[in-house]
């Protein structure tokens, strides 16, 4: 079993990770783990922090010349506005008064970690509740996504729409109109969007966009919006029918819904399919090259939690930022009375870095339902454990159903 846990407060030290149960023998590089971090940083719209932060992951331990040796893997990425922290961030005790928040941001968690940890200031909730936690994240996946490389599965996302303004991507219908198969890499699609400021796929929608988030800024306000996360190279068969850990889907959802903000998560067509007949739904199954297929992919690559050998579609939707320039009402927890909420520093919006994020947390999720497919302690073990069965299945179910 993979696990990975995060440690780091936003403004202390730095974030930490332990990752574990990746095989041995793959290669492993800080480079390419900080390839995905700066990709995670990107994005129009975001507030001053990111002009502080480069991230870089270290690795200090689980690899010994670029490649996994099979044990944990931890990683150290540094929080260089530590520097400008250590007091109001101190580990010790100190002398001087700091300012305590007694004001939460209705949105964000404030005051709900307030109340649930009994604190006596706004900040220690701030802290370890910001989506500064997801550098941790997106450096633990990026071992999940080097490993999975290994079998040719990529995975790739982009920005749906920002603040209502969706440019209906014609390449969304190509996916579940069945013209994207397998073959297609879904890495392209970082490629391309990359370029673009808001990580869109069609150039032309991107001034749309930044023109609605300059008016979002302009007004002291915040916006969310939609982001897909597309796997290709994925083989029929990870997860299984019954247990709700057991689902793909389900695993999936969990994993994306578990990321800061994000409020929905939709599997394939997802909520669209529940307007239509069934027929313009479920996707017809053909036998193409020794194998079988699908005509469409409306499913987004799942049947009944198990993975269907077409590429995974997942769509996520991101609220928008809590902090808001021109704040909403809240109440001061000092004097227990009605005021405005506080201002802080903040992203306006962040679509762009949560569909990076959420490339990570499913790619970890498939990471994960390999090695308990395929297991192995070593890549190698794994790859032949997996040849083993993508070779042979098609093979089995004719002898099992009779043909000669
Ligand atoms: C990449 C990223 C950046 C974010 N930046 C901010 C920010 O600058 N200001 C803010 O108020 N919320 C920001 N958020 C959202 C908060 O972290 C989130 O709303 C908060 O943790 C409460 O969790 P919830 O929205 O899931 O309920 C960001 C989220 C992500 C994914
Ligand atoms: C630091 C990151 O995101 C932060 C997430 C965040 C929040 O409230 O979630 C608030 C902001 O931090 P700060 O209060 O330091 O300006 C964002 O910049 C990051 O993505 O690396």
């Amino acid at each position: 079993m993979i696990k990975f846990l995060t440690a780091g407060e936003s403004h202390g030290k730095g974030l930490t990770t332990i990752v574990s149960g990746f095989p041995s023998n793959f290669e492993l590089s800080e480079d390419y783990v900080n390839f995905h971090l700066a990709r995670r940083q990107m994005g129009y719209g975001r507030g001053l922090r990111m002009k502080i932060e480069t991230d870089k992951a270290e690795i200090l331990s689980g690899v010994r010349f670029g490649k996994t040796l099979g044990s944990p893997i931890s990683l150290f990425i540094k929080n260089k506005d530590w520097e400008n922290w250590t007091d109001k961030m101190s580990l010790e005790p100190i002398e001087k008064e700091i300012e305590k928040i007694t004001i939460p941001r209705p949105g964000h968690a404030d005051l709900v970690g307030t109340l649930k940890y009994n604190f006596n200031d706004i900040r220690n909730s701030i802290d370890r509740s910001s989506a500064r936690e997801t550098a941790a994240r997106v450096a633990a996946a990026s071992i999940a996504r080097k490993f999975l490389s290994n079998f040719n599965i990529q995975i790739g996302s982009f920005v749906e729409s920002i603040g209502g303004i969706y440019p209906r991507e014609n390449f969304i219908d190509k996916i579940f109109n069945g013209e994207i198969s397998q073959n297609y890499s879904a890495e392209k699609l970082n490629h391309i969007s990359d370029k673009s400021a808001v990580r869109v796929l069609d150039a032309q929608q991107e001034n749309k966009i930044i023109n609605k988030i300059k008016l979002a800024k302009k007004k002291g306000d915040t916006l969310g919006g939609t982001f897909y996360v597309v796997v290709t190279g994925v083989p029929v068969g990870l997860g299984s029918f019954i247990h709700y850990d057991e689902k793909i889907e389900a695993a999936l959802s969990h994993a994306v819904m578990s990321i800061h903000a994000v409020k929905g998560v939709e599997v394939g067509i997802g909520f669209e399919g529940a307007n239509l007949f069934g027929s313009q739904v479920h996707d017809e199954i053909i036998i193409k090259k020794n194998n079988f297929y699908r005509k469409t992919n409306r499913a987004g690559g799942i049947e009944g939690g198990i993975t269907t050998g077409l590429p995974i579609i997942i769509r996520g939707a991101m609220k928008p930022i809590a902090t808001l320039m021109s704040p909403i009402e809240s109440v001061d927890l000092a004097t227990m009375k009605k005021v405005i909420a506080r201002r802080e520093r903040s992203d306006f919006v962040a679509v762009p870095a949560c569909a990076v994020i959420a490339e990570s947390m499913v790619a970890w999720v498939i990471a994960d339902f390999f090695l308990k497919k395929f297991g192995g302690d070593s890549i190698e073990e794994t790859k032949d454990n997996f040849m083993n069965f993508t070779q042979k299945y098609f093979q089995r179910v004719k002898s099992n159903f009779g043909e000669k």
